[in-house]
């Protein structure tokens, strides 16, 4: 399995690096690229920690080499949000840098499934489907955008309020990556109950999780080292459907049946070829329709966004 991190100089990407070093399978390869010069020094850097996987770093203008021969692709490339932006304000930058390196996946590793991190997710991912497609090489089983940052948190927050383990809690987070779209299903949390004012205080937070770090580190950036938890968990998962095990499941930002918008965040089975099965995410409380009507108008004009970038 040869799994390359672009953008992988940058918060994210380090430590996703570090931590795929450390629990991809033996055997398999891990290329870093980034633009940024010190890119092959951090592949120098953990290629010294004693795992049977390789690493490789790239940097300048041309991703080619990390790409070769990809089965997954993670793309954490671009800038961060400061205190007092949306995930949307970034959207000037990232757009472009997606349709870019998106563009250099289409050529280099056609069949390679794709995690987008890059935010706007919500938009990302939909500019890098439409760069697909024009190339004549999109498959919608193989396009992620990465949303288990949403689902870590709810374990970790859930876990805190109620007094468990977190690696006991399991919960689906549906929707999108921002704000209101990003809707956690409390009401199905196996063996807790929840008042109505914990599950507004919590579903707030999770929404508003991104933010609390963003202000936290105060001008320094957003999510790092969660996130680079987040894509390793989400990576592996990938890559342990690719390699035939059976009843992988994560949620996932993916083109499916369309039933709400194009895109949408929702359980998926993974598989060799990707995604292998949607998966139902079950019977919503009243809040949460609520919360899933009040999203939508946001989550389809995040996705359109995305479309005309790349169609005009
Ligand atoms: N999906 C999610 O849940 C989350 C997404 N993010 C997003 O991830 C992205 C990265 O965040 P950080 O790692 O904190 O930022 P960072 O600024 O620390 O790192 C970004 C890296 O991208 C590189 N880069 C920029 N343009 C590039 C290009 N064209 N090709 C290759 N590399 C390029 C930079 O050199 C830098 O090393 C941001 O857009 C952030 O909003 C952050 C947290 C959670
Ligand atoms: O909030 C941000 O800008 C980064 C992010 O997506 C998150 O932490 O969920």
């Amino acid at each position: 399995m040869k799994v390359a991190v672009l953008g992988a100089a940058g918060g994210i990407g380090q430590a996703l690096a570090l931590l795929l070093k450390l629990n991809l399978p033996a055997g398999s390869k891990l290329a870093l690229y980034d633009i940024a010069p010190v890119t092959p020094g951090v592949a120098a850097d953990i290629s010294h920690i004693p795992t049977a996987v390789e690493a490789t770093g790239f940097a300048g203008e041309d991703p080619t080499p990390a790409l070769e021969g990809a089965d997954l692709v993670l793309i954490s490339a671009g800038v961060a949000r400061k205190p007092g932006m949306d995930r949307a304000d970034l959207f000037n930058v990232n757009a472009g840098i997606i349709r870019n390196l998106v563009g250099k996946v289409a050529e280099v590793a056609p069949t390679a499934c794709i995690g987008v991190i890059t935010n706007p997710v919500n938009t990302t991912v939909a500019i890098a489907a439409e760069v697909l497609k024009a190339a004549g090489v999109y498959d919608k089983n193989k396009l992620f955008g990465v949303t288990t940052l949403d689902v870590i948190r709810s374990e970790t927050f859930i876990a805190e309020a109620k007094g468990l383990d977190p690696a006991q809690v399991k919960i689906n987070v549906i929707g999108g990556h921002s704000g209101v779209t990003i809707l956690p299903l409390l009401s199905q949390v196996e063996g807790v109950s929840f008042s109505e004012d914990e599950i507004a205080s919590l579903t707030h937070r999770i929404q508003n999780a991104g933010t609390e770090v963003v202000e936290a580190k105060a001008g320094a950036g957003s999510a790092t080292l969660s996130m680079a938890q987040a894509a390793c968990r989400f990576g592996l998962s990938v890559v342990r459907g690719l390699q035939g095990e059976q009843d992988v499941i994560e949620c996932a930002y993916v083109e499916g049946a369309g039933e709400h918008t194009r895109f949408f965040a929702q359980p998926v089975k993974l598989g060799k070829q990707g995604v292998e099965q949607i998966l139902p995410y079950g019977s919503l409380s009243e809040y949460e329709k609520g919360a899933l009507d009040g999203m939508l108008e946001t989550l389809s004009g995040d996705i359109s966004k995305g479309e005309a970038f790349v169609n005009g």
